[in-house]
C-alpha cells in the first residue's frame, strides 16, 4: 500500500494538529521532531511504529495500520519510535528521543535501565496529607527536568482537607516553572483540569507514592477503559500464545497514557542537569563561591552561606539541594566505578587470554 507521508516531512506542519483531525501516526504521538530525523523514502520503506510495551518475547508496536510484535533486538523502551524494518524486524532503528526516563537498576547491580521514552508531561502526584513532602517532590521534578520532560505537580484528595491552599502554596514555592493543580482525583475534575496537557497525540504519565491516586487519575482520564485489566493476546516469536499488558494506552479522544511498573520507585541517576535546573538560583550562587569545591559550610568567600545569612534562600531548601546533590553524586560515582571495574576486568581477561595463547604456541 502506498501511503502519503508528506504531512510528516519537515516544514509540513504549518497547520497545528488541533486545526484538523489527527492522522493515525499523530494520534500515536508522531510529530516533526521525529519526522525530521528521516527522509521520505525511509518513511515508506521503514514505516514508523511506536513501542506500546516491552516483553521478554519482544516489543509490541503500533503504527499506521500496523500492529506487530518485534522480536528482541532493538534497544528500545516503551514510548520509543522505531523505523519498522519488515524484512529484518530486529534491525528496526530507534529514533532519537524527545525525552527519556532511565534509572539505576534495583539491587546491587548499577546498570542503567531505560524506563520510558518520549513522555511530554510527567504528572508528579501527591496528596494533601502526610504524603506531601517537598523533598520527594523535588526529587521527581529534578528527574523530570533531567529526562527532558515538563513536570506538573498534582495535589489530590483536596476533598479530605478543610483548605488545600497551604499545600498549593508550598508546592508553588518549589519552582516557578512548574504548574500546580489541586483536585479531587475521583469524578470529573481530572478530565477537565488536565485537558491542557492531555491533548490528543500527547504522552503523559503519573508518578508518585503508593496510594496518592495514580490509578484513580488513570481511570478518570480513560473513562470506561479498564486499563488495569486491558490485556492483549499475542503470539510470540515461537508461535506460542502469551497474554501481555499494554503500557502505553491511547485514551479515547485524548492523550496517550504511559503506565509502566518501572515508573514506581524511581531513583536519580546522573541527574545533575535536572537538579541544576530545579535549583538554578542556588547553583548560580555556588558558582560565585571562592573555592570551586566549596562545601558551603565554613569556607571563606562562600556565596551560598552569605545568601543564606541574608535570608535570600531558604535553609530547608538548601539542605534538600545538598542531599539531592549527594545522592546523585553517589549514584553517578557508582556507575563510573562500575565502568572502571569492567574495564579493569576486561584488561585482566585479555591478559590471561594472551598468556594462554602464548602458552599454546
Ligand atoms: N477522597 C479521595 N480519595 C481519593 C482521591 N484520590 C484517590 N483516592 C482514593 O485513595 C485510594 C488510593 O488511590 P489509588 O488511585 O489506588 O492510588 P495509587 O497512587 O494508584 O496507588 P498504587 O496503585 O498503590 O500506586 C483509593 O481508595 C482512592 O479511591 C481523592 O482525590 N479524594
Ligand atoms: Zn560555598
Amino acid at each position: 500500500m502506498v501511503r502519503d507521508y508528506s504531512a510528516f516531512l519537515p516544514g509540513a506542519s504549518a497547520s497545528q494538529p488541533s486545526d484538523r483531525a489527527l492522522t493515525a501516526l499523530e494520534s500515536l504521538g508522531w510529530r516533526p521532531f521525529f519526522a525530521q530525523q528521516i527522509d521520505a523514502e525511509a518513511l515508506t520503506e521503514t514505516p514508523p511504529v511506536r513501542v506500546l510495551s516491552v516483553h521478554r518475547s519482544g516489543l509490541q508496536v503500533a503504527g499506521d495500520g500496523i500492529e506487530e510484535l518485534i522480536p528482541p533486538g532493538p534497544e528500545a523502551t516503551v514510548g520509543d519510535w522505531l523505523l519498522f524494518d519488515r524484512a529484518l524486524p530486529r534491525n528496526s532503528r530507534v529514533l532519537d528521543r524527545a525525552s527519556l526516563i532511565k534509572r539505576r537498576a534495583p539491587g546491587h547491580d548499577w546498570q542503567v535501565q531505560l524506563i520510558a521514552a518520549n513522555i511530554d508531561t510527567l504528572f508528579v502526584v501527591t496528596s494533601c496529607n502526610q504524603d506531601f513532602n517537598p523533598a520527594r517532590l523535588e526529587r521527581y521534578l529534578a528527574l523530570a527536568f533531567d529526562a527532558g520532560i515538563e513536570p506538573v505537580i498534582l495535589l489530590t484528595k483536596t476533598d479530605l482537607v478543610p483548605d488545600p491552599a497551604p499545600y498549593v502554596e508550598e508546592a508553588r514555592g518549589l519552582s516557578d516553572r512548574v504548574p500546580v493543580v489541586a483536585l479531587d482525583a475521583r469524578g470529573e475534575a481530572p478530565a477537565r483540569e488536565l485537558a491542557e496537557w492531555c491533548r490528543p497525540g500527547r504522552t503523559v504519565a503519573f508518578v508518585g507514592s503508593s496510594g496518592v491516586g495514580k490509578s484513580t487519575l488513570t481511570n478518570a482520564l480513560a473513562g470506561s477503559l479498564a486499563i488495569a485489566t486491558q490485556a492483549i493476546r499475542e503470539d510470540d516469536a515461537k508461535g506460542r500464545h502469551t497474554t501481555t499488558h499494554r503500557e502505553l494506552h491511547p485514551v479515547p479522544g485524548g492523550c496517550l497514557l504511559l503506565d509502566t511498573p518501572g515508573m514506581r520507585e524511581l531513583q536519580l541517576t546522573d541527574a545533575a542537569a535536572g537538579i541544576a535546573e530545579l535549583f538554578e538560583d542556588i547553583e548560580e550562587l555556588a558558582a560565585g563561591c571562592r573555592f570551586r569545591d566549596c562545601a558551603h559550610e565554613t569556607e571563606p568567600g562562600c556565596a551560598v552561606r552569605t545568601a543564606l545569612d541574608a535570608g535570600q534562600i531558604d535553609a530547608p531548601r538548601l539542605a534538600r539541594w545538598r542531599k539531592l546533590k549527594a545522592e546523585d553524586a553517589f549514584n553517578s560515582a557508582s556507575l563510573s566505578e562500575r565502568r572502571e571495574k569492567d574495564r579493569a576486568f576486561g584488561k585482566m581477561v585479555r591478559g590471561v587470554m594472551k598468556q594462554k595463547s602464548r602458552q599454546k604456541r
